[in-house]
């Protein structure tokens, strides 16, 4: 068995399932969040990046619920290091939503950053960290450029698809998949994700697939960070969210006192990623 596969085989040690009525009340709410940010911005409409992952699946179906397929435009941009299935899978969402859609390939973008770049080495290390990742958050944000460049042009907002998981840990990239005007599913946990999105009816294989940011190619979320998805959801949902301490935490979820302080560690570390950059005080002379 592979480590990933150990992480996926956790057992979830916290139910945090919605029931019907609070998904579909869930459901109502976040689907007028979205009409309300497009109405008062007066944007015509709605655009987002669709990379055949939940997220962006789920974001989009509450879209089209909002504002009309006629209102959503979906960006698919694959690049070299995006699975083809994950791709098709995007497309496939848009064509199911009846949304327009654009499949632009950012490779030869990501190439001429490459290439600008002045050190000759940058293209020959960028498979090994801390290249790696700078590597995959410049793809990452160039997606960023590309939504605005369609917000701008035609006068739509930018629909971000984090999550509360995500959030919580600073597990986006700062400027890319966080550049965005808004993100309609933010206050879901992942596992409540995946269950808003069985309930609206969303393709099984999309609610069942292994959470990827394919920043890299292989990468998952739950083996970059370590932890599994309901074991992370649990301890946001009782220790930073909540009130029981480290100690009641590692009781009440049997899990490692190691496992909570590293989610601690996540959301201390990325405190800077869920903010407004700062400015000293202002100094009145
Ligand atoms: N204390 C502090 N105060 C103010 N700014 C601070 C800071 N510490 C770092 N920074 C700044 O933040 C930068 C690091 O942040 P950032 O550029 O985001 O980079 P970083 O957090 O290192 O990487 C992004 C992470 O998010 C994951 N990700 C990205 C995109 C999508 C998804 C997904 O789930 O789909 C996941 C990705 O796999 C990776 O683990 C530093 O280079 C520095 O500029
Ligand atoms: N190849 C891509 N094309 C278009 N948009 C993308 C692509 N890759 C990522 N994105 C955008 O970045 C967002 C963040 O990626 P993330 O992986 O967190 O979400 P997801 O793929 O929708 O779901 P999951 O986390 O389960 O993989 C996506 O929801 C999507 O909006
Ligand atoms: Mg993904």
């Amino acid at each position: 068995m592979s480590d990933e596969s150990v992480i996926l085989a956790e057992s979830a040690p916290l139910d945090l399932r919605l029931s019907e009525a609070e998904l579909a009340a869930t459901r109502d709410h976040l689907v007028s969040f979205v009409d309300r940010m497009v109405d008062r911005a007066g944007a015509d409409g709605a655009v987002l990046g669709l990379s055949g992952g939940i997220d962006s699946t789920l974001t989009a179906n509450l879209a089209v619920e909002a504002l009309g397929a006629d209102r959503v435009h979906g960006l698919v941009m694959p690049s070299e290091v995006n699975a083809a299935d994950n791709m098709s899978d995007a497309e496939r969402v848009a064509r199911d939503l009846g949304i327009e859609y654009d499949v632009i390939d950012i490779g030869p973008i990501y190439d001429a950053f490459v290439e600008a770049f002045p050190d000759e080495a940058t293209e020959q290390r960028v498979e090994t960290d801390p290249l790696r990742t700078a590597a995959g958050n410049v793809r990452v944000r160039i997606r960023a450029v590309l939504d605005y460049f369609v917000a701008n042009a035609e006068n739509r907002l930018v629909l971000g698809t984090g999550n509360r998981s995500e959030a919580l840990t600073g597990y986006f990239t700062k400027y890319g998949d966080g550049a965005v005007d808004c993100h309609p599913i933010g206050n879901l946990y992942k596992q409540q994700v995946r269950q808003l999105a069985a309930h609206i009816g969303v393709d099984d294989d999309l609610v069942t697939k292994t959470p990827s940011a394919e920043m890299w190619l292989g990468q998952t979320d739950e083996e970059e960070m370590g932890l599994g998805y309901d074991t992370l959801d649990a301890i946001l949902a009782l220790h930073v969210d909540g009130p029981l301490s480290r100690s009641a935490t590692v009781r009440a979820l049997d899990v490692t006192a190691e496992q909570v302080d590293r989610v601690v560690d996540l959301y201390e570390m990325s405190a800077h990623k869920r903010s407004m950059p700062p400015s000293p005080d202002p100094l009145y002379l």
